[in-house]
């Protein structure tokens, strides 16, 4: 499988996810400037968390419209399996390639702290190694995770299956004290249509590895590499 990683000024979990896709791939992704107009042939392209151009304007908004963008739009209208974490989330909101947006957290403040969340389908590249309705502990470290949409598009989402993952408790309940950022219907990371594309509010790639304190998200990454070699 090969792996292309976008670096936009600002992001700071490029190398980060660089290091966890390395470890699955068994070689390094290709990291790929912003300002490039093309994508190398690759199988997956990751969108990273950080604060791309300084969160200016709103977090996301002005990457989405960086020359590299409308290539992984391409890519992932051509069936190109597209991660976006964090930051990614919501850069591919602003892009359009998923749909809702990411707004401020609930409590107007910038959280970072490990959380709960329950796998919501195991039917995607990105979870074929998950157990559908297990529980994984994920951090998040963000501002504007609050995902919102209106309730034609959450119900649409939840009929067709496309919420990846939800805020629970440890136990697996979906309840409001789980939920860090005031998420509608405590999503914290959908699919596209069909499920190529997926954003999420946390960050797998940071409890990848032992020495990182846990490996919960490990099979994301595993999966894909089973899922798309
Ligand atoms: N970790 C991240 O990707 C942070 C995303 C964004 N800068 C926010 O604060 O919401």
């Amino acid at each position: 499988m090969k792996a292309a990683v976008i670096v936009f000024p600002g992001s700071n979990c490029d190398r980060d996810v660089a290091v966890a896709l390395e470890a699955a791939m068994n070689h390094p992704p290709i990291m790929v400037w912003h300002r490039d107009t093309e994508l190398p042939p690759v199988d997956l392209v990751v969108v990273p968390g950080g604060f791309s151009y300084g969160d200016y304007l709103r977090c996301g908004a002005m990457a989405a419209h960086s020359p590299i963008m409308r290539e992984v739009k391409a890519k992932a209208e051509s069936g190109t399996p597209v991660l976006g974490i964090c930051n990614g989330f919501q850069i591919l909101t602003e892009t359009g390639l998923l749909p809702g947006a990411l707004i401020r957290n609930a409590g107007l403040k910038f959280i970072c702290k490990d959380v709960f969340l329950r796998v919501e389908t195991s039917d995607s590249p990105f979870t074929r190694k998950y157990e559908t309705g297990s529980v994984v502990r994920l951090p998040i470290a963000h501002a504007e995770g609050n995902y919102f949409a209106d309730t034609a598009t959450l119900d649409r989402l939840e009929g067709e299956g496309r919420v990846a993952f939800r805020y629970v408790t440890q136990g697996g309940g979906a309840s409001l004290d789980a939920n860090p950022n005031g998420a509608a219907r405590n999503i914290a990371g959908i699919f596209n249509e069909n499920r190529r594309v997926l954003g999420l509010m946390p960050h797998p790639e940071r409890l990848a590895e032992d020495l990182l304190g846990g490996t919960d998200g490990k099979p994301m990454f595993e999966g894909l590499v089973e899922a798309l070699s």
